[in-house]
């Protein structure tokens, strides 16, 4: 399998995932799954429409804006650095880029709301457990009524990404079962003093892929001539993403390509969905992507001791923990930042 073989490419390409959604019975499964391979493989992104969560997405909109409106105050009730787990609002300042410029937004991160009975979080896996709530009237059930069925397109999305390396179609499912696969509701306000800021800036998803919904455009992609080009904003689509542990599953033949977000003026609200398997998993590259030389072995790594890594170094409340001796980092933890195109290329500039 060769791996430097990606075109350069100047624009997105848009797919329509209704055919994958239907399943393999679907007379156009397996074209939707080559455009959708392509994609992974020469840019990175894609475009999804057809995926049918329109109303969804509205309640999750509606649900986020009232959540932002509140009083700081309340909001801090649900403060992240409250969790064991990594779930609640994060506040400006809180994360922190390795440039040192903070990103202008707010945001709120959930996952799937384990009971604290259930066997994986009483075995204490890290990034497992409850979410955090606020007392907000129906804002619960619209977050988790996207969050279950954006988990169940990811679920549609995981098995193409396996039939489109030629592999048993579901080879990565078998690794997410309570896999910590994190939504955001990112909140960009409105500012227009952000002339020089960055909104996020550029970076590498550090998961399997990202699903994202944006309310407004903003969202700019590294390409292979290393230009940054913007993703076009199509109120219908959601965007598509390859992140670091499925370009180190398949050694680099699925692409985890730089992206960013372009200072914001305009108010702007962002939901990504970061789809990840199970904690404990071991990601390495795959036998058929394998490099000549074998050397691959040797960049196995945890999957979700990859995620906390990354996490633990770019929020404050847990780097405050480490620097308490109330956490420790992950012993076999990659370096922040070492993984994805631009790697190899720029220098590291945030968290994300
Ligand atoms: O706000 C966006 O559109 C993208 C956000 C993003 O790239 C991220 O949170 O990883
Ligand atoms: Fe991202």
């Amino acid at each position: 399998m060769t791996m430097n073989d990606q075109k350069s490419f100047n624009e997105i390409p848009t797919l329509d995932v209704a055919p994958l959604i239907a399943g393999p019975q679907d007379p156009a499964y397996s074209d939707c799954v080559r455009t959708l391979a392509d994609a992974a493989h020469h840019v990175g992104f894609a475009q999804l429409i057809g995926h049918g969560l329109e109303g969804r997405q509205a309640r999750l909109l509606d649900a986020t804006r009232r959540f932002f409106a509140l009083p700081e105050a309340e909001k801090m009730q649900v403060y992240i650095g409250n969790s064991d787990n990594h779930r609640g609002y994060v506040p400006f300042g809180e994360e922190i880029m390795a440039s040192g410029i903070p990103d202008t937004k707010e945001a709120f991160d959930l996952s799937l709301d384990l009971p604290p009975e259930h066997p994986a979080v009483k075995a204490g896996t890290p990034l497992l457990g409850p979410n955090q709530w606020p007392r907000l009237e129906g804002f619960r059930e619209s977050v988790m009524d996207y969050y279950d069925a954006v988990f169940a397109l990811g679920k549609v999305i995981f098995r193409a990404f396996a039939v489109g390396l030629g592999q048993d179609p579901e080879l990565f499912l078998r690794y997410v079962s309570t896999p910590p696969s994190q939504l955001r509701l990112l909140h960009y306000p409105n500012n227009e003093d952000a002339v020089d800021r960055p909104g996020i800036g550029e970076h590498t998803d550090y998961e399997c892929f990202t699903l994202l919904k944006p309310t407004a455009p903003g969202l700019e992609v590294f390409n292979t001539d290393g230009e940054w080009i913007s993703v076009p904003y199509d109120p219908d689509a959601l965007v598509l993403n390859i992140g670091d542990l499925l370009e180190l599953w398949t050694n680099g033949y699925y692409v985890a390509t730089s992206h960013r977000v372009r200072k914001v003026r305009q108010e702007r609200y962002a939901f990504p969905l970061f789809f990840t398997v199970d904690y404990h998993t071991e990601v390495a590259p795959l036998e058929a992507f394998k490099d000549a030389a074998g050397s691959d072995n040797a960049r196995a790594v945890v999957s979700g001791e990859h995620l906390r890594a990354q996490t633990m170094q770019s929020f404050r409340y847990m780097l405050e923990r480490l620097q308490r001796g109330e956490a420790s980092l992950p012993t076999d933890a990659l370096p922040y930042y070492s993984l994805g195109r631009e790697a190899e290329t720029l220098e590291p500039q945030r968290s994300r």
